[in-house]
């Protein structure tokens, strides 16, 4: 079979890597000409994937009406331009597997909203987890969530993405799995903030437990489900990206704790920190939802320059609470 991949960074790269594992071909949509010509000529991503070896199953190319031809679609792009690339794209009811993390700004709207405003007819799923794309690529075991509301759609799309080592879960729960891969990321800058600023792994612990007491408030107040969030695209990510430099958006976070401004740090690199541009709408969503989110406003203060010890002792200084979300 053929699978098409619209965005040709580290993930889309893995995936399309990965989905050759099943003797199937994929149709690779990539932005830029020097990342085509060199999955191409050099079976290799070598601006955002360097050092993986591609399958020659991979094509990549510049022609989204090529890869709109078939069915599945996987959309990678980052979740800010997500709406530009898929307005490109002709719809032909060809489902859509959206893979990005992250909430649209301005609009204060998910993924799976952008995708069907701008694909008409195509029925779209969401795939979202721990998935640290160079392990992908490796073939190293990996588990997703699947969502689609349809779950016969989830059952059907996860047969076709199913690998050896790529295990996805499937759930009826689209809005939940979205809203685990779009808040992990914000919350583990604050967690790469802890490192950077030297904090200690009591405080990183405490974050990502109070953060995933704010993942489950914003969430619920948004109509996802408890257990999609404690499952693999919610808790099981936070965990992930919050406990290593390998996640772009933590190691912005240690930038941010020792002191550097967020535009210089990120001025310096090509790759997405997706949290930087969740934080600020999120922040948005949650007042608008009532939901209190306070490690999401310490995020966006810093993000916004603020000084690392004056966001810490804010946290530390707000009134003392019970525990429970
Ligand atoms: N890298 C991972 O491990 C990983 C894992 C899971 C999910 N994701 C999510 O996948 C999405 C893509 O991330 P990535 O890691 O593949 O990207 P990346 O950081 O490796 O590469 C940046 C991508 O942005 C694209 N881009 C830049 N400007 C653009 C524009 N104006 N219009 C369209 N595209 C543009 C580039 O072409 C490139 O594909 C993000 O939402 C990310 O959160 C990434
Ligand atoms: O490198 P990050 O922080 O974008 O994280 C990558 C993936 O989302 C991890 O699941």
């Amino acid at each position: 079979m053929t699978i098409g991949i619209v965005g040709g960074g580290a993930w889309g790269t893995a995936l399309a890597q990965t989905m050759t594992g099943n003797d199937s071909d994929v149709r690779l949509w990539v932005r830029e000409p020097e990342v085509i010509e060199s999955i191409n000529e050099r079976h290799e991503n070598a601006v955002y994937l360097p050092g993986v070896k591609l399958s020659e199953h991979v094509r990549a190319t510049d022609d989204l009406a090529w890869v709109a031809e078939v069915s599945p679609v996987l959309v990678v792009t980052p979740a800010q331009h997500m709406r530009s690339v898929l307005s490109n794209m002709p719809g032909k009811g060809q489902a859509l597997i959206l893979c990005s993390k992250g909430i649209e700004a301005g609009s204060q709207k998910f993924l799976h909203h952008v995708a069907a405003e701008t694909v008409s007819h195509s029925p779209i799923a969401v795939l979202s987890g721990p998935t640290f794309a160079h392990e992908v690529a490796q073939g190293l075991p990996t588990a997703v969530t699947l969502a689609a509301e349809n779950m016969e759609l989830a059952q059907e799309l996860a047969a076709v993405i199913a690998r050896p080592a790529l295990r996805p879960y499937v759930s009826s729960d689209v809005v939940g799995a979205e809203i685990g891969g779009a808040v992990k990321n914000v919350l583990a800058i604050a967690c790469g903030v802890v490192d950077g600023a030297g904090l200690g792994q009591n405080a990183r612990a405490a974050l990502i437990a109070r953060g995933f007491a704010e993942m489950t408030r914003y969430g619920l107040a948004r109509g996802a489900k408890a257990e999609t969030l404690a499952g693999l695209s919610g808790l099981g990510d936070l965990v992930l990206t919050c406990s290593s430099t390998s996640s772009r958006n933590f190691s912005l976070g240690v930038a941010l704790g020792r002191g550097g401004s967020a535009d210089a740090i990120m001025a310096d690199r090509k790759t997405v920190a997706e949290g930087a541009f969740t934080a600020p709408v999120l922040r948005e969503s949650a007042e608008e939802a009532g939901v209190d989110m306070p490690v999401t406003q310490a995020v966006c203060a810093l993000l916004d320059g603020a000084d690392v010890g004056d966001v810490i002792d804010g946290l530390l200084n707000r009134p003392l609470r019970e525990e429970g979300v």
